[in-house]
């Protein structure tokens, strides 16, 4: 008896399976593909197929032979050799290769008990000292030498391409299968339905789709996203052709448009530069109101009456009373020159354009003129409008011999400019500068700049005022006492270092939170900021304005300053 057989499972289905191949299809189930499995049930449904045709074939044969010895007694009665053959059923189990542990098999009338190989547990595998490899070549070549002389002992298992299917609801169940057709779909579960054919055709669809997807080549693959490369690749081209570029995308650039011009004010300036200062230059931020500046009273009453109104009112404002188009903010760094640069052309509705004089002397070197003319010619197509220079001294800082001959064109330019700006009767311009070196101005712009306004530091209520407005939105326990204290404490600040002051005490909070718990925490449960935290504040935060600074600005102003 063949000790090395044993049978396997699918649904009703009955499969003989050598003991190497029921170990090797165990094997084959880990495997995340079904092809190795589908191979080994195919092949052994095949050669069960035949051996139970041969051994039903060889009972049959026998049983007739019997039939044919009959004898009669005497007594009535028949008697027949056919008692002395052993019993069909054995016959059959024994051509049943089998296990050693076959006793739990129990045979009943042709129908045989199904063992599952996980059932087995004689764990007679052959200790085979052969590689496993060669067992199952040995394994095979059994079987294929009853098979028809093909003389092919050596059948290998051919890989065959198969995918996972998904799990059909309903089995498409054609006709009654024939079982020598039947192949093993993968699915454990199921029955299985398909045919030899279907399966080769479904594999070859699969390869040659497989092989479509995976395999392409690079001129493939730039013709699939560039169809218009085709006209380049490996086409000739003609002479008057227009050059196609077989980089991707290129087809699909749209080309650069030169930005169309319609102001005849803008027609002699460069486009280029036009769309720059359109882009960079015009400030969109958020629009600032009177009360956002704390302090400076004096200043923005001056910048109401002499700015905003005569901006708002041009019918008002002639003659006499017509305004300056040139106003100066000159004082310590940090104490809100800016933000009123901005409060004004929020509050004229102007074009708030914002220049710093460094990057129109630095970023445009050799076309800085070029970029002045450009700037007010844009600013004239946007009236009313506003022009803040920052750092306005380095602009128009006073000229000298050795002076670099591209700043002094610069330098010209703007005053040519700004005078046509000045005396134009229709220009509703206004240039804003702000300095924190005044004294390094040229006389000539300084002269135009009529209105030159001192922004000091904040005083004690400005102090206050800031406090307060950068608290508003914060979780603090501060009291009113407290923030007088603070701001008592906080003499000699500028505008920028209160924000910082605030912005440092506002952390005290945060550092209070575990650090385990800090990419957690909820904000409701992070604390208050409180007075302890602007004590701590103001100790690593320091006013970054001398008094020797402060006392030039205050110099400069007498001699030079609008007096308020
Ligand atoms: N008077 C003020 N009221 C409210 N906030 C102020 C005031 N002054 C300064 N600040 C705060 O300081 C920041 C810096 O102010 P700003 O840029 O206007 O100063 P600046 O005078 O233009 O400085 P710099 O001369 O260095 O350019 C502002 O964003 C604002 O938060």
């Amino acid at each position: 008896m063949n000790q090395s057989q044993s049978s396997y499972r699918c649904d009703d289905e009955l499969f003989l399976l050598n003991r190497a191949t029921v170990h090797r299809y165990k094997n084959s189930l880990k495997s995340c593909s079904n092809v190795t499995s589908n191979i080994i049930l195919q092949e052994a449904w095949e050669a069960n197929t035949k051996l139970f045709t041969k051994n039903t074939d060889q009972i049959l044969d026998m049983t007739k032979e019997l039939l044919k010895d009959t004898t009669y007694n005497g007594n009535q009665s028949w008697s027949s050799s056919l008692s002395k053959l052993p019993d069909p059923s054995l016959l059959l189990e024994e051509s049943l290769p089998q296990c050693k542990c076959m006793n739990i098999y129990n045979l009943q009338t042709n129908k045989t008990k199904i063992l599952w190989p996980t059932e087995c547990t004689c764990n007679d595998f052959p200790k085979s000292n052969k590689s496993e490899a060669s067992y199952f070549k040995q394994m095979y070549s059994e079987n294929s030498s009853q098979d028809s002389n093909t003389g092919d002992d050596t059948k290998q298992f051919k890989p065959k391409f198969s995918r996972i299917r998904p799990k059909k609801a309903t089995p498409v169940q054609k006709n009654v299968p024939d079982p020598s057709q039947k192949v093993f779909d993968g699915d454990m579960d199921k029955p299985c339905v398909s045919t030899d054919v279907e399966m080769v055709d479904e594999d070859k669809a699969h390869k040659s789709q497989v092989a479509k997807i995976t395999f392409k080549t690079a001129k493939e693959t730039l013709l699939a996203s560039n169809p218009a490369a085709r006209r380049t690749l490996g086409a000739s081209r003609k002479a008057q052709a227009k050059f196609v570029s077989p980089m991707l995308g290129a087809q699909e650039k749209p080309e650069v448009n030169e930005p169309v011009v319609t102001d005849e004010r803008l027609k002699h300036i460069d486009p280029k530069m036009i769309e720059l200062i359109e882009s960079e230059i015009i400030d969109k931020g958020t629009p600032i109101g009177w009360e956002d500046i704390a302090g400076l009273q004096e200043a923005k009453n001056v910048i109401q009456e002499a700015v905003v109104w005569p901006l708002l009112r041009p019918d008002i404002f002639t003659g006499l009373r017509r305004p300056p188009r040139g106003v100066l903010l000159f004082g310590p760094p940090g104490t809100g020159k800016t933000l009123i640069g901005k409060c004004v052309a929020a509050q004229c509705r102007a074009t708030f354009f914002s220049i710093s004089a460094s990057s129109l002397t630095s970023k445009w070197i050799g076309d800085g003129e070029k970029m002045v003319r450009a700037l007010f010619a844009v600013a004239r197509c946007h009236q009313p409008a506003v022009i803040f220079i920052d750092e306005i001294d380095s602009l128009l800082s006073q000229r000298g011999d050795g002076e670099h001959e591209a700043s002094r064109r610069i330098k010209t330019e703007f005053l040519v400019q700004f005078d046509g700006a000045a005396t134009g009767e229709d220009d509703r311009i206004l240039i804003i500068g702000a300095t924190n070196r005044p004294q390094e101005l040229d006389e000539a712009a300084r002269r135009r700049l009529v209105k030159r306004l001192y922004i000091p530091l904040p005083d004690f209520d400005a102090r206050k005022q800031i406090i307060m407005n950068l608290l508003k939105n914060e979780s603090h326990s501060l009291s009113a006492a407290h923030v007088a204290d603070c701001a008592r404490l906080t003499e000699g600040y500028s505008g920028a270092d209160m924000k910082s002051l605030c912005s440092e005490a506002a952390m005290g909070p945060v550092r209070a939170v575990p650090l385990a718990l800090i990419a957690t925490i909820d904000t409701a449960k992070v604390r208050p900021v409180n007075v302890q935290d602007f004590n701590i504040a103001l100790q690593r935060v320091r006013p970054s304005v001398s008094q020797d600074d402060l006392t030039q600005y205050i110099k400069w102003n007498s001699t030079y300053g609008h007096g308020f």
